[in-house]
């Protein structure tokens, strides 16, 4: 089985929360036909099923924390495989969060050609958020849990960039401004990309 996905072509989408990862990745999409994974909807789908796991799950998303390491990547493969036969490659979104996970998906899986870098304010982060959490029934969308993500983001995530820069295959994107004013930016890094996906 997991020689389906030996030779997958993988962009690794590291960012923040609420730095734009999933909505970017939609963009890439609809545009290069790549499969979206993100981490967090796999975790969420989980505890969504009402199964014990995802109820420890769900208590350790609750207080911003990380997730164990083997839960989440067995997710991805599995997700991956699944997808493996219609796929052109994946895009996984919200992994790696520690360079420990990045190290593991390699041993498993393989290794990424591209890490997108999905970079933000930490004020743009927050408030779009807070926005996102009026409607988003998410559990992690509310102040208090915020604010531990956003540290540990840079606690244990900041590192990976590093990690990966050192490879040359890191590509930042900054989008501050509103969606609609961005696809100048959009255009150039999706050139880069589409580059690397061919
Ligand atoms: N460039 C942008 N300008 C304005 N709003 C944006 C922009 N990008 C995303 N948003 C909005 C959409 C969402 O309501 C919110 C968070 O975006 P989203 O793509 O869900 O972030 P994310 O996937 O990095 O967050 P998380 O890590 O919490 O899953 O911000
Ligand atoms: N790669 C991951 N490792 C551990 N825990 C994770 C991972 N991806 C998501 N999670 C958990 C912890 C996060 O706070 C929540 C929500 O993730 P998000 O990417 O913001 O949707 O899930
Ligand atoms: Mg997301």
């Amino acid at each position: 089985m997991a020689d389906k996905i030996k030779d997958a072509k993988i962009i690794f989408v590291v960012g923040g929360p609420g730095s734009g990862k999933g909505t970017q990745c939609e963009k890439v999409v609809a545009k290069y036909g790549y499969t979206h994974l993100s981490s967090g909807d796999l975790l969420r789908a989980e505890v969504a099923s009402g199964s014990e796991r995802g109820k420890t799950l769900q208590a350790i998303m609750q207080k911003g924390e990380l997730v164990p390491l083997d839960t989440v990547l067995d997710m991805i493969k599995d997700a991956m495989i699944a997808k493996a036969d219609v796929s052109k490659g994946f895009l996984i979104d919200g992994y790696p969060r520690e360079v420990k996970q990045g190290e593991e998906f390699e041993k498993k899986i393989g290794a990424p050609s591209l890490l997108l870098y999905i970079d933000a304010k930490p004020e743009t982060m927050v408030k779009r958020l807070v926005k996102r959490g009026e409607t988003s029934g998410r559990a992690d969308d509310n102040e208090e849990t915020i604010k531990k993500r956003l540290d540990l983001y840079y606690k244990a995530t900041e590192p990976v960039i590093a990690f990966y820069s050192g490879r040359g295959i890191v590509r930042k994107v900054r989008l501050e401004s509103p969606l609609t004013g961005c696809s100048q930016e959009i255009r150039r890094e999706g050139m880069f990309v589409m580059k690397e996906m061919s």
